[in-house]
C-alpha cells in the first residue's frame, strides 16, 4: 500500500466543541495519516458540559452522503459511532452487508455526560443487525453489559462478555474497554481464538470527552492501512493513552483529549506545565 493514499470513513454524530463524534474521528484519522471522510447521522448541539439538543438527519439524506463517498472514493475501512435510530441501523446494514473493508463499530449509547445518544429501542437492533458485520466492536462496560445481557464487575466477566460478542453476537473481534472499571485502564481483546490485554495505569483526569470515539477511530485508521486487529488495537491504545495523558485544558466540563498528544510523549502533561 506504499504509494496508495489510505482512506477511512466515519458514520457518526457531530460534536461542535470538537472533542467527540465526527470531529474527533476526523482529527484522529488525520493524525494517523489516513485521509478522513464522514457521513453525518445526527447533528448534536453539545460541548464538554453535555448535550443540549439533537437533530437526526433524514434517512434519504444520510444515504445520499453515503453514496457520495462510496461512488467516488472507496474507503479502506469504515467505522460507526452515534447511530441513534433503527432506520439508520437498517440503512447501514443494507449498505455494508457485502462490504469487504474492515468495519469498526463503537456502539455509542450514552455520552459521558449521561445524555442518551441512541434510542433505547434501537439497542437490540444494533446488536442483531450490525454486530454480525463488525470486524471489531468496541463497547465500554455499560454498553457491553447491555449487548450481552449480564453485568460486568471483574476481568472474568469482561472476558466472558467479549466471548459472547464474538461467538453469540457475530462480531469477528471484540474489545471490551476498561475505562469505566476501577484500577488500571485495561482493555480486553478477543478475536475468536485468544485474549489479548492492553493495559495502562489509569490517568487521573476528568478530561475524557470523546475517548471512545478517538480510540475506535485510531483502530479504524490502522485497519485501513492493513494492520492486523491485534496491531491496530495496540496502536489505538497507545494513541488514546497519549491523548488522555496530554489532554487539553479546554472547556468548562470534561475536556477533550489531545489528538496530537503522541507527539508530546515523554514531556510533562499540560496540567504540569501550567
Ligand atoms: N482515565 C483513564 N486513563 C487511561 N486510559 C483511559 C482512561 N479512561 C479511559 N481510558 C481508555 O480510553 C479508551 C476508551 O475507553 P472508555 O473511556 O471506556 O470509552 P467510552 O468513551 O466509550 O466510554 C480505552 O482504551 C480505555 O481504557
Ligand atoms: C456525537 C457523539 N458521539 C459520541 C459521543 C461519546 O463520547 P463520550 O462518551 O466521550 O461523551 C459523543 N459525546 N457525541
Amino acid at each position: 500500500m506504499s504509494n496508495q493514499i489510505v482512506s477511512a470513513v466515519t458514520i457518526a454524530g457531530t460534536d461542535p466543541s470538537g472533542g467527540a463524534g465526527i470531529q474527533a474521528d476526523l482529527k484522529t484519522f488525520q493524525e494517523r495519516e489516513v485521509y478522513g471522510m464522514s457521513v453525518i447521522t445526527s447533528v448534536v448541539a453539545q460541548n464538554t458540559k453535555g448535550v443540549k439538543a439533537v437533530e437526526h438527519l433524514p434517512i434519504d439524506f444520510i444515504e445520499k452522503q453515503f453514496d457520495a463517498v462510496w461512488e467516488d472514493i472507496t474507503p479502506h475501512a469504515v467505522k460507526t459511532g452515534m447511530i441513534a435510530t433503527i432506520e439508520m441501523m437498517e440503512l447501514i446494514a443494507k449498505k455494508l452487508t457485502n462490504s469487504k473493508i474492515p468495519f469498526v463499530i463503537d456502539p455509542v449509547m450514552i455520552a459521558k455526560s449521561g445524555d442518551p445518544l441512541m434510542e433505547e429501542k434501537s439497542r437490540e437492533v444494533i446488536r442483531d443487525i450490525l454486530l454480525p458485520l463488525a470486524t471489531v466492536v468496541t463497547p465500554n462496560v455499560p454498553e457491553a453489559e447491555f449487548l450481552v445481557g449480564f453485568s460486568i464487575n471483574s476481568q472474568k466477566d469482561t472476558e466472558k462478555a467479549a466471548k459472547v460478542l464474538v461467538h453469540q453476537l457475530g462480531a469477528k473481534a471484540a474489545v471490551v474497554k476498561g475505562g469505566h472499571l476501577d484500577g488500571d485502564a485495561k482493555d480486553v481483546l478477543y478475536d475468536g481464538a485468544q485474549f489479548d490485554y492492553f493495559s495502562t495505569k489509569r490517568i487521573d483526569t476528568p478530561h475524557t470527552h470523546g475517548t471512545g470515539c478517538t480510540f475506535s477511530a485510531a483502530i479504524t485508521a490502522e485497519l485501513a492501512k492493513g494492520k492486523s486487529i491485534n496491531e491496530a488495537v495496540g496502536l489505538g491504545k497507545e494513541f488514546i493513552t497519549d491523548a488522555i495523558q496530554h489532554s487539553l485544558l479546554l472547556g468548562k466540563g470534561n475536556g477533550p483529549t489531545n489528538h496530537w498528544g503522541y507527539r508530546l510523549k515523554g514531556l510533562p502533561n499540560r496540567g504540569e506545565m501550567e
